[in-house]
Formats: structure tokens, C-alpha cells, sequence
């Protein structure tokens, strides 16, 4: 018998394990542990904890579904694992890989519970779109690119040419089997009633993802920055749980570029050479898209749709950067240790927190972030950017209020972007390069639309003032920008020089 463990692949399909576990031609026991550690001291209320537990809810749904069964069970993951592998015939531990360093200390226990009890532990790799080792290695290259663009390049290609279809075998297809008796891993009460919280029907990720790709995508890639028209797919929080496989979402959008002629989309059989590709000598359009002299698409809907698959395409690859540089960049997960962020301050970090800094569009951000758990990816930047650099706070302080509080809370994702915006790890920020809240929002919320909506006392204001810092604000704008460049410019310098304390 083998057991497969569920964790952040919340799904009943279209996951390599499914395949993997068929492949074995024994019975198995299909289980998603509750962990205290992640879920404990309230947090289960948190955005995330409600979200998550919203997902694990529908998970079991859709195992009862298609006739198959999971067990919930809750503890800690390797005292519950003792205990199975004390209780069942298991042979084989499968689960999907996870490399944050929480899941990697978690995943060694794990490994070392299976060992000591002489059985097997097979972790598969499935979060990224491309199996991130081969592609490193296949590139040839020493040294893992720094460079968004062109890792871009190379991995678009990778990813075309070697998408393989869709894991075939969905759970209900499984020979699944039962636990043979109870145990003391039962879920509290106040955790069952979240996991029963329902989800209609057009918030689940499948119907998500369609209506994105059927609707805002054609202009995504103009109105995606427009925050205060909430353009985005919002689908970051159903990926990030797994409930929705990358793989589709990314199928499902080179299919919306397909060709007018109904020709196939690259992704799958394709032939490109991404090698090629990787150098630059092939086309980075997408299949199809008809660029080029004397091919303009005849229908402008179609090219409007390509044009946004392209731009979505490339925000897929920016989480699959940084789950690349996750891999391959060795402090990705401890800068705060190769720079010296002692010097910095949480002076103004409550303020940012509960939104009162006094600078419409952060109060604004602060605000939505708090009651909704949600907040588009130019305010995220903005926002970071302003604790970092106009607030000179250390950026894992705004690092850990995003993961108490984003709905799509994700350990890799999250440190990517405040990595980006505190000018640490690769491609990031550049020091001297800092985003004025004031004239962001001027530009992509002209009538202030958004301030409006979340400050209410700025309901009634015009469009030229409503943008604008009241005079309480905790820090001037101009000077604490000038301030800002010369410290990052000290901290980043190598080898990194103490700061004097600013607190
Ligand atoms: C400081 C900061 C913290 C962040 N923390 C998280 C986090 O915890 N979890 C998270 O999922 N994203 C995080 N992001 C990235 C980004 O803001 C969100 O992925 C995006 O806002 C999700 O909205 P969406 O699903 O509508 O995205 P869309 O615009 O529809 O983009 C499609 C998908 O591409 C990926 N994506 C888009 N933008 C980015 C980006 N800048 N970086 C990496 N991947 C991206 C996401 O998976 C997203 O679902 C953070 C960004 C910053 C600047």
C-alpha cells in the first residue's frame, strides 16, 4: 500500500502524483494532515488560514465526488506519519515536492520517519510549469540566470516545446483505500467549521480560470496596472494552494491564443527549439500571433486575446522565477543575513500596518490588504517599496504582515516581491529607483477611484487633492526618498558596511 500526501497540491486531478501512485499497482491512502504549526495560535482565522482551509474544504469535496475517499486527519506531520506507518501496510510515502524552508524541515523529518521504519519516500516535482532542474541543466549554463528576460526567453521555449499533456489518472480513478481504524488525529471543531465553508460555484478555480481567459484577458495586458479596476485573474490564491494546476491555467491560455486558422498552440507537441529560442533566434511571440510585416490577425478580438495571453504568460514566468531563484540562489530565503538590516527602523511600521501613514494611497493599500486579505500586484510594489525605502524598515518586517495577511500567501512568492522591492536578490529594484506613491496614483488611478473606495473620509475630495499627502503624514516624500538612496547605497555595498542605527 502507499500513501499519498496532500499538501500544497489541493486537487483532485491533474497532478504527476496521481499518475506516479497508478503507475505503482498497489492500493493507497490518500491524506491531507492539518498541521498545528501552520494553522495553530489563531492563525487558522487569518486570511490564508481561512483560505486554505476553504480549499482543503473543497479538496474533500470533490475526492466525495468522484467517489474516492481523504482523510483529514491533524498533528503534527511526523508523529501522525509515525503513527500510520505503525498502523497500516505502507510501503511508499508520495508526495509533491516543496522547497520553502519550512516545508524542507518539515520534509526531512518526514523522510527520516519513512527511513527509520524501512519505507520508501518519493517527492515529486510538480509545483513549477517546468521541471526547474532539468531545465537548468539542459541550458548548460554554470550559473543560474540572474536576469528575468532571459530566463524569460529560455524557459518560455523549455516550456513550449516540453509540456507534457496532463497527468491522465484523477483521483476517483485511483484504487483507494480506507484507514482500518480510527486515530487520535480527529480535526478541532473550530477547524471543521471553516473546512465546510461553502464556495460557490463561480468562485471555484475552474470556473475562475474560464471566465479570465473567456472575458478580462483580452485586456489584461492594459488594464492590468489599472489596480483600481481589479483586472487581474485573482487566480494567484487558488495556484498557490494548488487547486488550480499551473499547467492548465497555462494550456488553457495558449489556447486562447491559438491561431484563427484553429491551428494547435506549440505547448503541446510542438516542435520549437527552445534551445533557440533560449539565444534569441526564434520568435518570443506566441504560436500563432501573427506579428510581423503583412500579418496582421483580421480579427482584432483575437489579436486583442493573444496579446493578453502573452502578457499573462509572462506573470506565470515571473512565479516560475521565483521559484526558480527559490532553487538555485543560495540566500534566496536569508538575505537578511548577507546584508545588515540592524541599522533600519520599525519606527513607522504600525502605521503602515494599520494604514494611518498619512499617504492616501498606502492608507488605502494598508486598508484593503487588512479587511479583505487581498491587493493587486502594482499596490503590493508600492506599497513595499514605501516601508523599505521611504520608512526604511527591514523588508522582513512587511514580509511577515504579508504572510499573516494575503489571501494568496505564498513563502516563495512573497519574499520574491519584497526581495524585488527592497533591491536584494536577482533582478531586483535598482536602490536609486523608488515609486512616489503620490505620482503612482495619479497615473493609474487619475479620479483616485481607489482611494475613494477604501478611505472613506476621502469619499467627497476632488481628483486633484484626493491623491495628496494630508500634512500629518509620517514622513516627506522628497526627503525620505533622498534619505532612502543613501542608505541602500551603504547597505548594499560590498562588503556590506554597518549601518548607524536610525532608531
Ligand atoms: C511585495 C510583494 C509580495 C507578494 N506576495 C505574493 C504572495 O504571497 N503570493 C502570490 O501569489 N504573489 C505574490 N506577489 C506577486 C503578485 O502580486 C501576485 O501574484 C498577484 O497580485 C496575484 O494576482 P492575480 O492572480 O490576479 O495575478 P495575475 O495578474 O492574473 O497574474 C497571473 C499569475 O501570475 C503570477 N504573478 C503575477 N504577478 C506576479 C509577480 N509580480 N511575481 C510573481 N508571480 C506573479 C501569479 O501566480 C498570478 O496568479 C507579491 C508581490 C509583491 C510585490
Amino acid at each position: 500500500m502507499y500513501l499519498f500526501i496532500h499538501r500544497k497540491d489541493l486537487r483532485a486531478g491533474d497532478l504527476r502524483a496521481f499518475d506516479y501512485a497508478a503507475s505503482l499497482g498497489m492500493p493507497g491512502i490518500h491524506a491531507l494532515i492539518l498541521d498545528p504549526a501552520q494553522l495553530g495560535d489563531g492563525r487558522a482565522e487569518s486570511h490564508p488560514g481561512r483560505h486554505f482551509l476553504r480549499a482543503a474544504g473543497l479538496l474533500l469535496r470533490d475526492y466525495a465526488a468522484q467517489g474516492a475517499e481523504l482523510q483529514l486527519l491533524h498533528g503534527n506531520p511526523a508523529l501522525v506519519l509515525d503513527e500510520l506507518l505503525e498502523r497500516e501496510p505502507i510501503r511508499e510515502v508520495v508526495v509533491t515536492a516543496d522547497h520553502t524552508p519550512y516545508a524542507r524541515r518539515r520534509d526531512e523529518r518526514l523522510a527520516a520517519v519513512c527511513r527509520s521504519r524501512g519505507v520508501r519516500w518519493t517527492a515529486l516535482e510538480d509545483v513549477p510549469l517546468a521541471d526547474l532542474d532539468a531545465f537548468q541543466e539542459q541550458t548548460g549554463r554554470k550559473e543560474p540566470y540572474r536576469v528575468f528576460t532571459p530566463f524569460y526567453r529560455a524557459w518560455n521555449g523549455y516550456v513550449r516545446s516540453r509540456l507534457a499533456p496532463p497527468p491522465a489518472v484523477a483521483a476517483g480513478g485511483l484504487p483507494i483505500a480506507r484507514l482500518s481504524g480510527g486515530g487520535s488525529w480527529s480535526v478541532p471543531g473550530e477547524l471543521a467549521g471553516l473546512l465546510a465553508a461553502p464556495v460557490p460555484e463561480d468562485e471555484r478555480p475552474e470556473r475562475q480560470l474560464e471566465r479570465f481567459l473567456g472575458g478580462s484577458l483580452q485586456a489584461y495586458e492594459e488594464l492590468r496596472d489599472r489596480y483600481a479596476l481589479d483586472a487581474g485573474s485573482g487566480l494567484s490564491r487558488w495556484l498557490n494552494v494548488g487547486a488550480l494546476s499551473a499547467r492548465r491555467a497555462y494550456g488553457l491560455a495558449l489556447d486562447a491564443a491559438r491561431t484563427e486558422d484553429g491551428r494547435e498552440p506549440l505547448a503541446f507537441g510542438g516542435a520549437a527549439d527552445w534551445r533557440a529560442d533560449a539565444a534569441g533566434q526564434l520568435e518570443l511571440a506566441l504560436p500563432g500571433s501573427g506579428e510581423g510585416p503583412g500579418s496582421a490577425p483580421r480579427d482584432p478580438s483575437a489579436a486583442a486575446a493573444r496579446s493578453g495571453a502573452e502578457s499573462w504568460i509572462r506573470q506565470l514566468a515571473w512565479r516560475e522565477f521565483y521559484l526558480y531563484q527559490a532553487r538555485f540562489d543560495a540566500d534566496f530565503f536569508r538575505y537578511e543575513e548577507q546584508v545588515d538590516l540592524s541599522g533600519l527602523t520599525e519606527r513607522h511600521a504600525e502605521a503602515w500596518r494599520q494604514g494611518r501613514t498619512g499617504i492616501p494611497l498606502i492608507d488605502a493599500a494598508m486598508t484593503q490588504l487588512r479587511t479583505t486579505g487581498e491587493l493587486p500586484n502594482r499596490l503590493r510594489m508600492i506599497a513595499a517599496m514605501f516601508l523599505c525605502k521611504n520608512l526604511l524598515a527591514p523588508f522582513t518586517a512587511g514580509e511577515r504582515w504579508f504572510r499573516e495577511q494575503l489571501l494568496d500567501y505564498d513563502a516563495t512568492l512573497n519574499r520574491g516581491g519584497w526581495l524585488w522591492s527592497s533591491s536584494l536578490g536577482f533582478d531586483a529594484a535598482p536602490y536609486f529607483r523608488i515609486m512616489n506613491p503620490v505620482v503612482q496614483s495619479k497615473r493609474w488611478d487619475p479620479d483616485g477611484a481607489y482611494i475613494r473606495r477604501w478611505l472613506p473620509e476621502r469619499a467627497g475630495w476632488s481628483a486633484a487633492a484626493v491623491h495628496e499627502p494630508s500634512p500629518q503624514a509620517v514622513v516627506d516624500l522628497k526627503a525620505s526618498r533622498a534619505r532612502a538612496i543613501e542608505t541602500y547605497k551603504r547597505l548594499l555595498a560590498k562588503p556590506s558596511r554597518p549601518l548607524d542605527r536610525l532608531h
